[in-house]
């Protein structure tokens, strides 16, 4: 069949001229420029867009399936001048290497453009532009547009059906939009990954944002991989097949990532484990991609996107487990996650059908991880806000509870001051008379025991005076009990004005009777002190409202070594003794024990 022709100027509408359709078509041959513009030149038809695979090219497939060869495309175009000022072929997903010329209708050649190096062996042809611009002479009024196709690694090579002519300045400016989405979408990814590593820094316990920072680093990184028009500008041949296989890798990539970014939220029992085998598998797919040839790689697509789907599935189940067992953030991550889900399965489809991928998955990704990172972030904000805040108002916390401490224990020490206190009253009102405030019995045969062990130890002599008021009774008969208790006040504190020192004893013996222990007091001179008491009790009026009464009193005088009393309760018998021979020899006087005669051989006591 002769070359399909193409009216240019009756094909456009709108200032564009798609070139899908009928193309010419020689399998397995370049044909020789020369040979174009020649009569018996024939050709297959073809309609683009078209893909090697599904040409019924018999018996060409190797073991594996996939059809090996290379082959010329042909498009004659007529009335170019007439239609355009300066046309411009773009031309896209064109999958493998590719040389474009053009001849013109007086048999002139020109080569417009090339991909990278043609090869029919496909590992030897090196790709440089998926995309290009081509510019056709503008002079020209027809010619045949020849493109040699290079030996090919995809199932779905050939040319696609995104093959346009344009103005040249129109399809230069698509050419930047593209460019210009895809240098926003890197931005959001370095956005992205600077400031989730920026805070992960800041708080490096948080792994999520660690995770999210790798996430959004790689999916930048396959951002601008895949771009054709970064491509365009940047990419070197024999860089292509690298860039090719990290594509490949980064295909299901974001699913093992997301896997572990949700796992993170929404765990799982041994999902540790579970992420390990998916990161083995992972490993392996790497190896396998970077060992194998380009064309088994390519071949095997469908198994990067069958894992592309099998991840994005696991972590669809793991929200909707999030959301069934109501944990927090299901929500939000359904709501992020939706969009992707779908464009994950739009890639695997359009992957599949090689038809006009609009690289939704990408958009979706970023996204994805754009909101994540937002909703990540403004927890750790909020989380250092709150650290902020609990730090600046620790410090007054801390004062402040210093202070309350410090007042509780002020509080408390004197509350144990008050009790001290209470106990020494309890004390005091245990040990003393309640009347006169001198000792009382009990405490008096304490200290007394006390007092006459120190005696017998240290050998030293020990005093005991009873006193007791002379015709008390008539007291109290004549002027009343009270008057009574009047003058036992007075006498005890008589007593108390009394030199005496500080282990000397007074206490209230019983009734009207009163008990002086003197300690290291020698008979002698306990009845010299009994006698001075004695004469100037009698010679001090009670004081207050009873100057009228005198009170005298009668003294009894025993010493531990003289009397060789053998236990208190004798000694205080022993001045008892002596203390009913002052009351017998007329009162108001002293009188002493002293051991009879007999009794310095036998033992019968006596008082002089
Ligand atoms: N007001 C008052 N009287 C008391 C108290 N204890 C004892 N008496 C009185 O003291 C008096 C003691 O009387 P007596 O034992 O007969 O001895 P007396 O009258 O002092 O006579 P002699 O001791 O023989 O000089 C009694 O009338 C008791 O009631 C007291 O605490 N207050």
């Amino acid at each position: 069949a002769p070359v399909p022709t193409l009216n240019a100027e009756a094909a456009l509408q709108d200032g564009e001229l798609s070139l899908a359709g009928s193309w010419g078509f020689s399998w397995g041959r370049w044909l020789p420029l020369d040979q174009i513009g020649s009569a018996d030149l024939s050709v297959d038809r073809v309609e683009l867009p078209n893909y090697l695979v599904d040409l019924p090219i018999e018996g060409l497939a190797g073991r594996d399936g996939i059809v090996r060869g290379h082959g010329t495309y042909l498009l004659r175009l007529t009335h170019l001048d007439a239609a355009f000022v300066r046309p411009a072929l773009s031309m896209r997903y064109a999958r493998d290497a590719w040389q474009a010329w053009w001849v013109d209708d007086a048999g002139a050649v020109q080569l417009l453009g090339q991909s990278g190096q043609i090869a029919e062996n496909a590992e030897d042809q090196a790709m440089r532009h998926k995309a290009s611009l081509l510019i056709l002479p503008s002079t020209s009024q027809g010619g045949t547009l020849v493109v040699y196709l290079s030996a090919y690694h995809s199932n779905h090579s050939g040319l696609y059906g995104d093959f346009t002519l344009r103005e040249y300045d129109s399809a230069f400016r698509l050419i930047l939009t593209d460019l210009l989405v895809r240098t926003f979408l890197i931005a959001v990814g370095i956005y992205a990954t600077i400031q989730n590593m920026v805070f992960f820094l800041r708080r490096p316990q948080e792994t999520t944002l660690l995770l999210l920072a790798l996430f959004s680093g790689v999916s930048l990184s396959r951002a601008a991989f895949s771009s054709g028009y970064v491509d365009y500008f940047i990419a070197q041949p024999y860089w292509s097949i690298f860039f090719y296989k990290v594509e490949y890798i980064l295909i299901f990539w974001p699913a093992i990532a997301g896997l572990q970014l949700l796992l993170g939220f929404f765990p799982v029992r041994s999902g540790r484990q579970l992420m390990r085998l998916t990161y083995g598998l992972f490993a392996l797919a790497i190896l396998a991609t970077a060992i194998a040839p380009m064309s088994s790689v390519t071949a095997h697509l469908w198994a990067y996107q069958l894992a592309l789907l099998f991840f994005t599935l696991l972590c669809l189940l793991t929200i909707i487990r999030g959301l069934i067992l109501r944990l927090p953030d299901a929500r939000h991550f359904l709501l992020s996650a939706t969009p992707l889900m779908m464009a994950v399965i739009n890639d695997v489809i359009a992957g599949q059908l090689a038809s006009y991928n609009l690289y939704v998955t990408e958009y979706a990704l970023f996204l994805f991880l754009f909101v994540q990172t937002q909703i990540q972030s403004a927890r750790f904000v909020d989380a250092l806000k709150t650290s902020e805040h609990l730090s600046a108002h620790l410090g007054e916390e801390v004062a402040l509870k210093t202070r309350q401490l410090r007042l509780h224990n002020e509080l408390l020490t004197e509350q144990a001051e008050d009790l001290s206190h209470q106990n020494d009253e309890i004390k005091l009102i245990a040990e003393t008379d309640h009347l006169t405030g001198l000792l009382n019995r009990q405490t008096l045969d304490k200290l007394s025991e006390l007092q006459f062990q120190l005696a017998i130890g240290y050998r030293q002599p020990l005093a005991l005076v009873i006193m007791d008021l002379d015709h008390f009774k008539a007291i109290n008969d004549t002027h009343g009990h009270l008057v009574g208790d009047e003058c036992l006040i007075f006498v005890a504190s008589f007593l108390r004005g009394y030199k005496l020192r500080k282990r000397d004893i007074i206490a209230r013996f019983g009734g009207e009777e009163l008990v002086i222990l003197l300690a290291d007091t020698d008979l002698d001179m306990a009845l010299s002190m009994a006698q001075d008491l004695c004469v100037n009790l009698a010679k001090t009026p009670v004081r207050g409202d009873h100057p009228d009464i005198t009170l005298t009193a009668s003294f009894g005088v025993a010493e531990l070594i003289s009397s060789r009393a053998n236990s208190v309760h004798q000694l205080i018998g022993f001045a008892d003794q002596a203390l009913y021979q002052a009351k017998q020899r007329g009162r108001n006087r002293v009188s002493a024990y002293t051991r009879p005669a007999a009794d310095r051989r036998s033992t019968t006591p006596g008082a002089v």
